[in-house]
């Protein structure tokens, strides 16, 4: 584990002046980590450990359970914030955990919540103090392993089939969606611009 970060997100140098095809590569292999850990026949819980915007915030959703550590950390899909838009599945996987009216705001605002802040709307299901994550968490998962797995398994499957069968059928437009949107001059722009300000505010 990274202090104080439990994902940065996605790597924007990934698609930041990169070929068409590096970006395609590129967002094909996060729908498949996506797709393997939303559909995981495991039980799956997230130990938050530090910041979780973005693409963390997703992987986070993906799991069937989130602790967060308590402190000034922040969890949410903030991308309007960098001048792109959260894909369809980002917006399903959000909508499934907090709901549509919350998803709304939280999406337009790029909105990036405090650990309680996270938990009262759900976003995550227990804040704990930072070096505490991982035993919270442990304790959980002994709870769900208690369960039958055929049962769990089943009910995860009902519940979350949907977006993935709709996902999987839809990947190369989703590529394709997504490489001419972050390929545009515009948004090469922003992101850059993006890029420099997290270096201007590190120094
Ligand atoms: C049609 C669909 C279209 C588009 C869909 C795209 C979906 C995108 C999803 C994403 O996940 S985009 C990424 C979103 N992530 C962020 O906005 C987080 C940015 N980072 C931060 O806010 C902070 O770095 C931090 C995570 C809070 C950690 O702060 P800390 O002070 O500890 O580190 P520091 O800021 O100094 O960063 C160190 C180093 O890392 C670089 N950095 C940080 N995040 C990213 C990132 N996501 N991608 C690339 N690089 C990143 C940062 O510039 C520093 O670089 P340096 O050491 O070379 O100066």
């Amino acid at each position: 584990m990274v202090p104080n970060i439990f994902s940065a997100g996605l790597d924007i140098t990934e698609f930041y002046q990169k070929k068409p095809e590096e970006t395609d590569a590129f967002w094909r292999t996060l729908q498949d980590v996506f797709l393997r850990l939303y559909g995981s026949k495991l039980v799956t819980i997230a130990a938050i450990s530090g910041h979780s915007p973005a693409g963390g915030c997703l992987l986070a959703m993906a799991c069937d359970y989130r602790v967060m550590a308590t402190g000034k950390y922040t969890i949410g899909l903030n991308e309007t914030l960098l001048g792109i838009i959260a894909p369809f599945w980002f917006i399903e996987t959000m909508k499934n955990t907090i709901g549509h009216r919350e998803t709304e705001k939280s999406l337009q605002l790029g909105k990036l919540y405090s650990p309680e802040q996270a938990e009262n709307i759900g976003l995550v299901d227990q804040i704990c103090p930072p070096d505490d994550v991982l035993g919270c968490a442990r304790k959980e998962m002994v709870k769900w392993l208690k369960i039958p797995d055929h049962a769990r398994i089943l009910t995860k499957q009902l519940m979350r089939n949907e977006l993935i069968n709709n996902l999987s059928s839809k990947r190369k437009e989703d590529i394709y969606n997504f490489t001419s949107f972050v390929q545009k001059d515009s948004i090469q722009r922003s992101l850059g611009l993006y890029l420099e300000s997290l270096k201007k505010k590190k120094s």
